[in-house]
């Protein structure tokens, strides 16, 4: 499969490093038999850190790595010298993955923006060495601090799409043909339904050295919320997206009750979907004849524009970039 590479979801074990121990040391110099304290502090822990790579699409990369684990910090010295940082370990990743505590499933944060750094996991603070225990007749305390232990935790990364339009339709309905004939994006497309597993993206290009950002994901049907067929579970992927276009094939035996099951199921997952603008087109109008369209045209729904295309005849394609792109932008 071409896009069986697309990763959206990615656990780990996150293992920031511990502080390094302040040290507990006395100042030797000549003459000076018994010098005062100077053991300087442990160094901090090396942190876990996210970063947003806009040249990242997937989570791929991280897919293998069951163990991420930074360096401790190094121990304080003598003559007050702080011990080195651990390193810091950066996980580049896309724009709009969320970080999640895999435990609980709470949601920690969200990275959107092209090196935006957040701390994932921090590592432990430096021990302070003796040097800061002094006491007032300069007696040595025999104490340094140890420094702060690391944390260690289980991480879910998921990864949300960030599209201008999400495509919204049945099995079937010609998304994947749509998106291949106006995008690069080579999703697989079969005359069967689940075809597409797993979301694609890709580049539509508009007048004038523009472009649009479009998703194909999985069909939905009757009864996803419930779980059928492979759920609603990617709809997440459209949360983000600005617009939907819903897709209806020509050959549906009711447009109406089509869109009503979709925004349906749309609804049952987040009702906010419905806030977003919408278009609707009428897909493999390739298979009407001009009478036939002007039939169906009574039967659509009257609440978003919308348009009768074909990616197979490649009818109407730039009127429904038109129609998408006013909608994003308006
Ligand atoms: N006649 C005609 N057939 C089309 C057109 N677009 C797609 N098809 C056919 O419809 C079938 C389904 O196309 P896909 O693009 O895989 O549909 P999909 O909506 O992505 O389906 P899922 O991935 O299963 O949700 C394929 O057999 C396509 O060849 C069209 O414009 N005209
Ligand atoms: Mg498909």
């Amino acid at each position: 499969m071409a896009d069986s590479n697309f990763i959206d979801y990615v656990k780990f074990c996150s293992r920031s490093g511990a502080g390094g121990a302040g040290s507990v040391h006395f100042r030797r110099e000549k003459h000076v038999p018994k010098g005062g304290p100077d053991g300087g502090d442990g160094g901090r822990g090396g942190h876990i850190i996210l970063r947003g790579n806009s040249q990242h699409w997937t989570l791929l990369h991280l897919k293998y790595k069951k163990h991420v684990i930074a360096e401790s910090g190094k121990g304080g010295e003598g003559g007050r010298r702080t011990g080195a940082d651990g390193k810091d370990v950066i996980l580049e990743v896309p724009l709009g993955t969320v970080a999640k505590d895999a435990e609980t499933g709470e949601k920690r944060f969200e990275i959107t923006e092209d090196g935006q750094e957040v701390i994932l996991t921090p590592g432990g603070r430096g021990g302070l060495g003796n040097d800061h225990f002094k006491t007032a007749t300069n007696q040595a305390p025999h104490f340094a601090q140890t420094g702060e232990a690391g944390i260690e935790e289980w991480i879910v990364l998921e990864l949300k799409l960030l599209a201008d339009v999400g495509l919204v339709g049945f099995p079937n309905a010609g998304k994947s043909t749509l998106l291949s004939s106006i995008s690069a994006a080579r999703p697989e497309i079969g005359d069967y339904p689940f075809t597409t597993l797993v979301p694609n993206l890709g580049v539509v290009s508009y007048r004038d050295d523009k472009s649009f950002v479009m998703a194909d994901i999985p069909g939905i049907i009757e009864g996803a919320a419930e779980g059928k067929g492979l759920g609603i579970r990617f709809l997440r992927h459209i949360e983000r997206n600005s617009i939907l276009l819903f897709m209806i094939p020509a050959d549906a035996a009711s447009i109406q009750d089509q869109y009503r099951i979709l925004l349906g199921e749309l609804e049952k997952y987040n009702p906010e979907l419905l806030d977003k603008k919408r278009i609707l087109a009428i897909s493999k109008a390739d298979m009407l004849d001009g009478d036939l369209m002007k039939e169906m045209e009574l039967e659509v729904p009257k609440d978003l524009p919308f348009v009768f295309i074909s990616a197979v005849s490649q009818f109407n394609l730039d009127k429904l970039k038109d129609l998408i792109w006013q909608a994003i932008h308006s």
